[in-house]
């Protein structure tokens, strides 16, 4: 007779938080607007930050990437204190920003906006290895001017540049902003991807829906304050409750940091409903909404037949034993009530229509001291550079070989032949010279001078004073 031994089945330990910030205190001017932001990003998690509008992600995120300095607290990166930290030193430590508005060079195509991330130490050769299986789409549009671009390929972008190096933690802020649902769900697919493969991601986003879907761990900030740490279950059914006034009727809404927005859902089927229920296999559940402030719903009451973006739980298959992704269940803890009830729902602005691939090339056009100037037609840019060369070669060619059949052939070629064909020679070689300089030089001047308007930029970030 054998005899088994039930193990109690040891709990997966949670990883040691690779980023932490420790009672972040910031402020623009004299204005504090980070009031003490306590925050643990476990390494290999994603942890998504909601909140409304102006509770301070943003600057939460900026004050992780060393962009913006923080007057009080500490941030902690892989066991090392980095509190003051400029953002080029936390990149070399493996912390990358995609900041909110994508921050891409328009006038610079794709490839150039990836290669600026080279100079971090990365070959070309090795970001686009990395970044082109993650995008295809950047792969197909590689010469595109980035201005050009749609918003979410201008997104695509972002991310794309940021993870080029290689980064042990991304911060992601406001992916959605500005976005079709469609297009936000495939960002977030590729966000979801990017954990997959190791990175550590903290994302921050006033629309709750797809961020929850995506994350191991949410938190919920208002005021400048974390107001509610949990799984994406918890932080959902916090905010449900809040909207369903919590299983009682809703306490008075307090004058409070947390009164700042309301947090609306719509009734989310508990995750361990029975699973036999026709009804609930019959009703997928329903996409968690967007954070709004009062004056948000207020004033955009319509009930939205909008096409749902991806629902809560439509992230990556859960193969890893984590919570991103899983649908969420009910629960009272969280957020404080403060919803009236039947509040309609708040419905994520609309992307504004992209404008045909000609007119978005006459936006980016600029008029300089009364001159009109379009951004480079990258395509022909890099025709006529190529072309300069052949003809180069060519012109040289014609030249040498004259020279050398009016040395060695006296029979076809007369002395004064020779100097036709070598003067032609010559003229076609400084033709395809200027070419070459004049297209060449473009490409590499665009590259450059933004290259250097993006250090000096983060020099700037980095040099400004503490606010307090
Ligand atoms: N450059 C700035 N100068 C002065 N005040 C600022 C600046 N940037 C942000 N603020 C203020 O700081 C507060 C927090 O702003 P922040 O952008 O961090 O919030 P947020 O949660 O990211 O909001 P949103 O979701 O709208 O982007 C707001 O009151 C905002 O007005």
């Amino acid at each position: 007779m054998t005899l088994t031994l039930e193990l109690p089945v040891p709990l997966a330990p949670e990883p040691p938080p690779v980023l932490e910030l420790r009672g972040i205190k910031a402020a623009y001017e004299q204005v504090e607007v980070l009031h003490g932001v306590d925050l643990a990003v476990p390494a290999g998690k994603v942890v998504a930050v909601l909140g409304p509008n102006g509770a301070g992600k943003t600057t939460m995120l900026k004050v992780a990437s060393g962009m913006h300095p923080p007057t009080g607290g500490d941030i902690w990166l892989a066991g090392r204190r980095v509190t003051g930290a400029s953002p080029v030193d936390l990149a070399r430590l493996g912390l990358c920003s995609v900041p909110e508005g994508r921050g891409v060079f328009p006038n610079l195509t794709v490839a150039e906006n990836l290669w600026m991330a080279s100079y971090r130490g990365v070959s070309k050769a090795r970001i686009e290895e990395r970044v082109f299986p993650i995008f295809p789409r950047l792969k197909e549009r590689r010469r595109q001017a980035a201005g050009t671009m749609s918003g979410g390929e201008q997104q695509m972008l972002a991310m794309a540049r940021a993870i080029a190096t290689d980064p042990a933690v991304l911060l992601v802020d406001e992916l959605s902003m500005g976005l079709a649902p469609l297009v936000v769900e495939q960002l977030f697919e590729i966000v979801a991807q990017i954990a997959d493969s190791g990175v550590t991601v903290l994302l921050v986003e006033q629309f709750a829906q797809t961020a929850l879907g995506v994350a191991d761990l949410a938190a919920v900030m208002t005021g400048g304050r974390i107001t509610a740490v949990g799984t994406p279950h918890e932080i959902a059914a916090g905010l449900h409750s809040a909207y369903l006034g919590g299983g009682g009727e809703p306490d008075e809404p307090e004058e409070s940091d947390a009164t700042a927005f309301t947090a609306i859902l719509p009734a989310v089927p508990p995750a361990d409903s029975p699973a036999e229920d026709p009804l609930v296999k019959s009703i997928p559940p329903p996409p968690v909404p967007a954070f709004a402030t009062e004056s948000d719903s207020v004033a955009d009451p319509a009930p939205t037949d909008e096409p749902a973006a991806a629902p809560a739980d439509g992230g990556t298959p859960d193969t890893d034993g984590d919570t991103r992704g899983e649908p969420m269940s009910t629960n009272t803890a969280g957020v404080p009530p403060t919803v009236p009830a039947g509040t309609p729902l708040p419905v994520q602005p609309p992307a504004p229509p992209m404008p045909p691939q000609g007119d978005r090339t006459e936006a980016l056009a600029m008029d300089v001291g009364g001159l009109r100037i379009k951004p480079p037609n990258t395509t022909a840019d890099t025709q006529l550079m190529w072309l300069g060369v052949v003809l180069m070669v060519a012109g040289i060619g014609t030249g040498v070989g004259a020279y050398i059949m009016s040395h060695t052939t006296t029979l076809y070629l007369t002395q004064f032949d020779a100097i036709v064909a070598a003067s032609l020679g010559i003229t076609i070689s400084i033709a395809g010279m200027a070419l070459f300089i004049r297209y060449s030089l473009s490409t590499f001047l665009r590259f450059w001078l933004a290259r250097l308007i993006a250090v000096q930029q983060a020099a700037i970030q980095q040099n400004t004073p503490p606010s307090s």
